[in-house]
Parts: structure tokens; sequence; C-alpha cells
């Protein structure tokens, strides 16, 4: 007998496919089960989802005029009913198809998975389940079978670093608990539900995580945790803090790991060793809140105020908020820590008051730093004193001077990467523009190029100024690389008590660039070969920095004059994130005699924001930036959505979206009467890659009224679409747009 099921791939609302597709099977198929079907002359991955409403149009069709299945992948669990909820909310929510967020969920390496190459793999990990994530073996294969299978020979890669495996193998101690840390996990005991953990910096929130995991873990001999991390980069720290602690238990290689740094095959197996709950501990960034799990009973999303939760091209999905939905429909804790958090979990967790109810997220708090610790204290430097091309004030330079001496280490945030974001001709003014953009190109020394950082477009450094044909070719303004070498050139001098010179070290994205590099550059700083490290914003947060005495900011006021109503909230992250790097050992820090300080050089030392930073103050800044935003009605008080069209020319762009916004009003559509949406304007970088950029915000009191405003949008902006003619490029929607 012949079955149709109903089957979601990979197709955007664009494409005109944005719902499932009918085909038909010999045997049933449950939802869940991965296929590989026809699509034109291709064939795809999908997912056969569940039947729909029998009034639904796909019911009516006529099976013979269907396509059969092509395989069927089995011999493993469906994706389950949770998951499949999951992927339709948040399709739903972010105005994306279905079968786009879903198959983009999947590991990609599963797109071409034949049917005899999937057996292969199930059968090789049967053969040896105790290796969850299925790894070293491949480095010894066969040769034939490694050239029948070419991605293969990647797999060993996903091997640990032999030393962590043996490492994972000697019980860590586990350290006595603090009063407050017992106190939140006493609070943690009351179940399901979503906390916001408000810890200090060096609180303590990792031990809690942890006591929390083993606890549920411990009852439960399925259960498998989540813990998810902003960026790749806090991946190595926490890995070895979870093999450590788990791996004398649950062995060398309980944990799988789930970000953009793995090849695709071992995506794939980590993949796979959580969806069949193989592994118990699974350590992600964003991406890792979409995987399929087999019994998970807790999410943990340290740093949960960090805006690379949200996805910032495509299905563009919060981490955070999906972690909090996917939490309450399994009725299992979701734990947000953080020492700064968002502005909207600081409001979904405040308690009654006289003007509110309570939030529904449960606040707890860790006020204290282990062990006395001391957080930083704040020292202003007023720049405006100083002549204009001052990089680093002499006093801050003569304080990391004593500190060095003493053994303590520095660090020096310039959020900029690069050795000057412009090149400038003296002679005829002629600057280093990207043609492809509203944007200069950034010059690196490094590699001697010319690099814009919207597009990519890279060019060697010219001798001559490509206008006039000046020699007289200077940088303007400083990056980080341009930092590190005068940090050295100032410190070369000195001498340390061991008697050889300060070592500078830079961490950005250019400098770990290639695989292990970052790791290494880590490894440096903790073992205390580098004394002073320089770097973006990606070494501020959550590293667990054991000698560094003084941190600095050099240019933290691009943010007071920034337009986006969420710049002082980031720079107020950033700026105590930064400072809770120093001081974290009170121990050492006591050796030394000296306590942790924060150096910020502004040229507005009156500004509130400081203010609040010297008191450590994040409650007073957060209830001052509450009251604006209820004041302005904004954001936790309103909701938003972007509307964005990119097209050859800047009036394309926007008169498309003033066509939506006209049609929208003349058909009144669902919940209309409650969005604002707001006249077309050009980004803040008007053109990316010879794209002209525009975008409407869309404003509302209620979520509902803008979902359903959405929902009704999406075929008008279809038909719009292609009267729109040829100069539109694309459109997209942001909802809950983190850059406005
Ligand atoms: N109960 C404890 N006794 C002794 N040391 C502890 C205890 N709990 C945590 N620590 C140590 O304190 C340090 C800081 O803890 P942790 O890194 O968890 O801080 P955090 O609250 O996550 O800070 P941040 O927000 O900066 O990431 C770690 O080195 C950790 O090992
Ligand atoms: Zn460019």
């Amino acid at each position: 007998m012949t079955h149709c099921v109903q089957v979601a791939l990979e197709a955007p609302f664009h494409s005109g496919i944005g719902h499932l597709l009918s085909y038909t099977a010999e045997q049933p198929l449950p939802p869940g089960t991965l296929v590989r079907v026809p699509l034109g002359s291709r064939e795809v991955l999908g997912i056969v989802w569940d039947e729909a409403a029998p009034d639904d149009a796909a019911a009516a069709i006529d099976a013979a005029s269907l396509r059969p299945v092509a395989q069927v992948l089995d011999g493993q669990a469906p994706l389950a009913s949770e998951w499949r909820r999951l992927m339709e909310f948040a399709a739903r929510y972010y105005q994306r198809s279905l079968g786009e967020v879903a198959l983009m969920a999947l590991p990609a390496a599963l797109q071409d998975q034949g049917l005899a190459q999937w057996h292969k793999r199930l059968q090789k990990i049967a053969r040896d389940p105790a290796e969850p994530a299925a790894k070293p073996k491949a480095r010894r294969r066969p040769r034939a079978v490694a050239s029948a299978e070419p991605a293969l020979a990647q797999e060993a890669a996903v091997d640990n670093a032999p030393a962590e495996r043996v490492a994972a193998l000697q019980p860590a101690p586990r350290p006595v608990l603090t009063a407050q840390q017992q106190a939140v996990l006493d609070a943690l005991q009351q179940g399901g539900g979503t906390y916001l953990l408000h810890g200090v910096t060096g609180s303590g929130k990792s031990e809690v995580y942890l006591r929390q995991a083993e606890a549920l873990l411990r009852q439960d001999p399925q259960a498998q945790v989540l813990f998810m991390v902003p960026e790749i980069n806090l991946t190595p720290q926490w890995q070895q803090l979870l093999q450590q602690r788990f791996g004398p238990w649950l062995g060398p290689d309980c944990v799988a790991v789930l970000h953009s740094g793995l090849t695709p095959v071992q995506r794939l197996n980590h993949w796979l060793a959580v969806h069949q709950g193989r592994v118990r501990l699974v350590l992600g960034t964003r991406m890792a809140v979409l995987a399929s799990f087999a019994q998970l009973r807790l999410i943990v999303v340290d740093e949960e105020h960090d805006a690379s939760y949200k996805q910032q091209d495509g299905a563009r999905y919060h981490a955070r908020d999906l972690a909090v939905w996917r939490g309450k429909q399994l009725g299992v804790p979701v734990v947000l820590g953080s020492a700064t958090p968002s502005l909207e979990s600081w409001w979904n967790s405040r308690p009654a008051s006289a003007e509110a109810p309570a939030g529904h997220y449960r606040r707890l708090s860790m006020p204290e730093r282990v062990g006395q610790g001391q957080l930083a204290a704040l020292r202003m430097v007023d720049m405006r004193q100083l002549p204009r091309e001052t990089v680093l004030a002499p006093s801050l330079l003569q304080a990391m001077e004593e500190r060095l001496v003493q053994g303590e280490q520095c660090m020096v945030l310039l959020n900029r990467r690069g050795y000057a974001p412009v090149l400038c001709c003296g002679a005829c003014g002629w600057k280093s523009d990207c043609p492809h953009c509203s944007a200069h190109q950034v010059l690196h020394k490094a590699d001697r190029s010319l690099r814009c950082h919207h597009c990519g477009y890279a060019s060697r450094i010219p001798r001559h100024c490509p206008q006039c044909g000046s020699t007289d070719l200077a940088p303007l303004g400083r990056g980080t690389e341009q930092l590190e070498e005068m940090l050295q050139q100032a410190l070369d001098a000195m001498a340390l008590p061991d008697g050889r010179a300060p070592l500078v070290l830079r961490i950005d994205a250019d400098s770990t660039r290639h695989k292990g590099a970052l790791q290494q550059s880590l490894a440096q700083v903790h073992s205390g070969a580098v004394d002073v490290l320089v770097g973006t914003q990606m070494i501020a947060k959550g590293h667990d920095f054991r000698r560094i005495g003084l941190v600095a900011v050099a240019q933290p006021d691009g943010a007071l004059y920034s337009s986006d109503f969420r710049a002082p909230e980031r720079l107020f992250a950033l700026l105590m994130q930064a400072a809770g790097r120093a001081g974290r050992d009170a121990g050492y820090m006591r050796d030394g005699a000296s306590s942790p300080e924060l150096w910020v050089q502004t040229r507005e030392p009156g500004h509130p924001l400081f203010a609040a930073l010297a008191r450590h103050d994040y409650e007073g800044f957060a209830c001052q930036q509450l009251h604006d935003r209820q004041q302005a009605g904004m954001p936790p008080f309103t909701h938003q959505a972007l509307l964005r069209a990119d097209a050859r020319s800047q009036e394309t762009a926007q008169a498309f979206l003033r066509m939506v916004q006209q049609q929208a009003r003349a058909q009144a559509l669902p919940g209309h009467d409650w969005v604002t949406v707001y006249p077309p304007v050009p980004l803040g970088v008007q053109r990316v890659a010879n794209a002209e950029r525009a975008q409407m915000l869309l404003e509302s009191p209620s979520r509902g009224a803008l979902q359903a405003f959405l929902q009704a949008l999406q075929p008008l902006l279809q038909a719009a679409r292609s009267e729109a003619g040829r100069g539109l490029l694309r459109w997209l929607v942001d909802v809950d747009p983190l850059q406005i």
C-alpha cells in the first residue's frame, strides 16, 4: 500500500516552496524520520513531518501525481516531537520557512549522506558505543575505506588533545561551596522554570552550573545537560572544566561539542551522539540550542546577555530565547547566568512591585566574589587633559609597569582590529575607501593588506597614493595591531624581576584565525609567559585569567555617542566584564599586596555610566536604563522587528519598503492597529558589497499583535517583490533585532 507523507525540505520563503511537500512511501514513516527525496532534478535531505490537518490543501493532492521518497535513513530514532515543535516555533516566530529552519538545525554533512554511507556510520557507532563521539579510530582507517568516504579522513581531528584526555581522568578536587553558591543551588531545587543567576564576575557561577548538572545527571541515568557559551573561544576552557569534573565518572569523552569550528564530519558525529543520548554533557555555541536531544534535563546559558547568541543572517534566531522556550516546553530548568544580565532578562526576573507583577523568571543573586576577592577599582583618565594623539596615558603606562614588576599581568582592550582604521594621503586627502562599501578599508600591517571588514575585499598596501601619486601615505587612528607594537616598544626598555623584558601578546580575530592559535595564545596567558595581553572584546568576557591585576580600556567613547539605544547597555556590560578579568585570584593579589584596577581613558569622565561603573552598580544602572526605556517606549516595554531591503540603489530599496508599508495600511493587516511602522531609512553602513541597504522599524506594545502582523505581511512581501523588479536584491525580517 502506498502512503502519503509530508516532508520538510530546505527552502526559504522567498523561493516559494515555504511549506511541506508531499511524497509517497512504501511503508508508513513516523514523523521525524530522515529521508532523501527528489526535488526537481536533485535529490535532497528531508524530514518527514506530522500529518497536515485534514482541511489542509496538501491533503487533497492526488497521490498518483506524487513522487516517491527515494531513501529512508533508518536505523535510529526519528527526531522527536519536542524537537519538531521547537522548529515550528522558531520558524513561525522568526518568520522563516519550516524547512529552512529544520534543515539548518541539522549538521550539514547529513545533506550528502547516502543510505550506504549512513548505515556504515551507524554500524561503526554500534560497534564502538563506548566512544561517544565516535572518534579516534579513523586515524588507522584502511586506505580503501578512506578513499570511499573522503570526508572521513578529517575525522581524526575530532579527537581531544592527548594531554587533555589524560587530564580528564585525574579527578579534580571539588571546592567547598560558598554560602551564596549553596543558597543558589538550594533555590534551583525547585525544579523547572527559568532562573536568572545574577552573579558578579568571579562569584563562582560555573561551579553552580556544574553542581546543578551533576545532581541532575545522578538523579536520572539518561539525563543530558546543555551548556551554552556565546563564543567559540570560550569552549576550550569549558570543555576542560567539564572533562575534569565528569571525566572520572563518565569517561574521557563525556562531552559533545557543537559549534562552527568543527569539521562537517565531527559535527555530524557529535550531533548523532547527542541525538542518540550516548553523550550526556553537551557544550556549544548558539547553534547547540537547535540540536536534537534524547533526554534534555537542564539548559545553562552562560553570559546570557551576550549579543553573539543572536544569529545575524538567515533565520535570525536568538539562542537564549529559544533555550527559554525549549526549557518551558520540556518542563526543565533553564539557568541564565551573567554578571551583567540583558535588560530583557533583568526585567523578566523583576520582583512584584506596586507598578508591575513579578516577572516570569526567578532571580538569584551572588553579589560576592569567591574568597573575599575584590572587584576592580575604577581609575579614569581624562583624555581632554592630554595631547590629542595620546594612545595610552603616561600614568597608565607607569601603573602597568608597576604591576609587571610585581609579577602581575595586564590587559589592554581596544575594540578595533587591524593596524589603523584607514590609510590617508597627506598630499591630496585620498582615503582607503572600499570600492564596494560605504566604509574604509582597514590597514593590516601583519600581512601588508588593506581589508574591508564588511565585504572582505582586500588589496595590497599601495606605495603611492592611487589618486595623486604622492608617497606621503600615513595611517590614521589605531587598531589592536598598532597598540601591540606601541606597547612592546614602550615596555622593551623595562626589565622584569627575572631580567627579561615584558612580553606583549595580541588576541583578536586576526591573530586567532588559524586552527589552534587561540588555544595556544590562551595557554600562554594562563602559564604566565605573557605579561601584557592586548585584544578586542573577544578576551573581555568569561575567561578565568588568574594573574591579571590591571585591565585598561583604551577608547570606549564611541559607544557613548552611538544612536543605538542599546549602546550604553553594551558598553556597561563590556566594561564590567573587562573589569571582571582583573583580580580573580584573591590569593595571588594578596601576595602582590595590591588590589585590582580597571583603567578607562575617556573624554567624558562625568558620564553617569562611569559613575555606576565605579560603584559596581549593575542594579542601579539597569534601573536607570529601564526607566529611560519605559519613558521612551522601547524594549523590553515594546517589541520590535526590522524589515530590511537590499537593492542596487538606495531609492529602490526604500521604494520597496514604502510600497509594503502602504499596502499593509491599505489592507488593514491583522494587528495593524497595534503596530507602528516607521518610515524607511538607510542603514548606518549604507552600502555593503555593492548592495544599498535600507530598513524599516516595526514596533508594538503587544508581541502577539506584532507576530500576527508579520505573518500577514509575508504574502504581501512576496507580491511586492515581483513588482519591485530587478533592482531589488533581497529582503529580510529581523524579529527582536539587537542592532538598530
Ligand atoms: N566554592 C569555591 N571555592 C573556591 N574557589 C571557587 C569556588 N567556586 C568557584 N571557585 C573558583 O573561582 C573562580 C571564579 O569562578 P567562575 O569562573 O565560575 O566565576 P564566574 O562567576 O563565572 O565569573 P565570570 O562572570 O567572570 O565568568 C574560578 O577559578 C573557580 O574555580
Ligand atoms: Zn567592502
